[in-house]
């Protein structure tokens, strides 16, 4: 195996950078730049110098002695100052000494994952983790990150292995008098295991908007100050707005972090009858977009106006509260009143809704969890045929074993990883 090595901290100028090696060369590269041997595992202060005896830059050197690393392999850890020419000057070093060579994206990571680190859903939590923008989407990764789904997905791999060696024994020993019925064992293990992957695959959907982010859709007749709005709420200007009615045609997006929750808010077209071409395309856009959205706010004095239908969680707002007597209430992205109390509404349900997301957290995992529930379920219609057909519930045990081992990446590995990685930065 190479011994790689990456800048493991961001591009660009900072106090300190981080230079990550790893493999069997990884002790001996580092001290060699140092001039000095290094202890198996420590902390020195040292200089580095180049091959020329020339001084690179002072730092301190970490070492990590294999297993018990990051990668599971030796591993070293210079800390130099965070300057481009500094990082430079020894990258350039590291790539002209022999036996090794710079890490592909995510290189560091898929060792640790050969090597048992991690599993593979804790893979996904760490590329969640360092894309996390928003305190949700940190909360989620880091459940992830900790292997909780590991934990759980053995423990129903345990059940079944238990449900499915009951089954075989009975089998095994068909020819004698069995004095127990194991099916009531068997079936309130699987029924146990079908609940929690029912209840952890309806929680996907959930999870996956807090890694991607939830759409709240501004809906309202022409003119109605929605890119107002939404420039009010983005703080900048992100929507052009004027005097005139249908000045937005296509849909606005603007991601933002509202109250920790990672949302998009969308601008749309004002919905209106209109002869012109452009914007009644834009029109049916918006419709389309506003009936997909997970939230919609209608700024208007009649939600009927819209032909949109208003959905449970949707909110309804009156446009230019200025204008208005103050006893009506409203909104106005013009002067900013009700805006802080809308965002803490819209918040406020979306956090809601966020009480539902388990611990798996994206659309593979709910494959797996699917699969493995649908062949506890042809396996529990088959008990019912009684002792004859047990060879075939086992088999469906088995199936379902193995959509959970899938899950966890401890079998049919190979084929998801080019992707999972494709979406890791260089240095993990
Ligand atoms: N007084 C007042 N005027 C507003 C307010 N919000 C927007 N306006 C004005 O109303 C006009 C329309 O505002 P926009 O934000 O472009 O309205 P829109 O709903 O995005 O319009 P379309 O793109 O045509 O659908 C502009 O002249 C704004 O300055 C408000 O809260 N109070």
């Amino acid at each position: 195996m190479d011994t790689i090595f990456a800048l493991a901290s961001a591009q660009g100028k900072a106090g300190v950078a981080v230079i990550r090696l790893s493999g069997s060369h990884a002790h001996s590269t580092a001290a060699s730049l140092t001039g000095s041997p290094l202890p198996f595992r420590g902390m020195r202060v040292r200089s580095l110098y180049a091959a020329d005896g020339a001084r690179l830059d002072d730092g301190l050197v970490l070492t990590f002695q294999a297993p018990a690393s990051f990668t599971g392999e030796d591993v070293a850890e210079l800390q130099i100052h965070g300057s481009t020419a500094s990082v430079n000057a020894v990258m350039r070093c590291l790539s002209d000494m022999d036996g090794l060579r710079l890490a592909e994206p995510g290189e560091f990571t898929r060792r640790a994952l050969e090597n048992g680190k991690m599993d593979l859903t804790q893979v996904e939590g760490l590329a969640d983790l360092i894309d996390a923008e928003t305190e949700a989407q940190r909360k989620q990764a880091q459940t992830i990150l900790a292997g909780d789904l590991g934990v759980f997905a053995e423990r129903w791999r345990r059940d079944l292995i238990r449900a499915a060696s009951l089954l075989e024994a009975v089998i095994d020993f068909a020819d004698e008098d069995v004095p127990t019925d194991v099916t009531p064992e068997v079936k309130s293990l699987v029924t146990g295991v079908m609940a929690d992957l029912q209840r952890e695959a309806d929680g996907v959907q959930i999870a996956e908007r807090i890694r991607t982010g939830f759409e709240v859709a501004i809906v309202g007749l022409p003119n109605a100050g929605k890119s107002t709005l939404l420039n009010a709420m983005a703080g900048r200007e992100a929507a052009i707005t004027s005097e005139y009615a249908g000045t937005t045609r296509d849909v606005i997006e603007v991601r933002m972090d509202l109250a920790g929750l990672p949302v998009t808010l969308l601008d749309t077209a004002g919905l209106r009858e209109t002869e012109d071409r452009v914007e009644s395309l834009g029109i049916e856009l918006a419709r389309k977009r506003a009936d997909s959205a997970d939230l919609r706010v209608f700024l208007t004095d009649d939600p009927k106006d819209l032909g949109v239908q208003m959905m449970n969680g949707d909110i309804q707002v009156l446009p230019k509260s200025d204008l208005r007597d103050p006893s009506e209430g409203g909104i106005s992205g013009k002067t900013g009143q009700g805006i802080d109390q809308l965002i803490s509404q819209i918040s406020d349900v979306l956090s809601t809704r966020t009480t539902s997301s388990g611990i798996a957290t994206r659309e593979r995992h709910r494959v797996a969890l699917i699969k493995s529930r649908e062949s506890l379920s042809s396996a529990m219609a088959v008990l019912e045929s009684g002792p004859d057909l047990y060879d075939i519930a086992a088999e469906e045990l088995r199936t379902a074993i193995r959509a959970l081992e899938t899950l966890v990446g401890r079998i049919g590995v190979e084929d998801l990883l080019d992707e999972i990685f494709s979406s890791f930065c260089l240095g993990k």
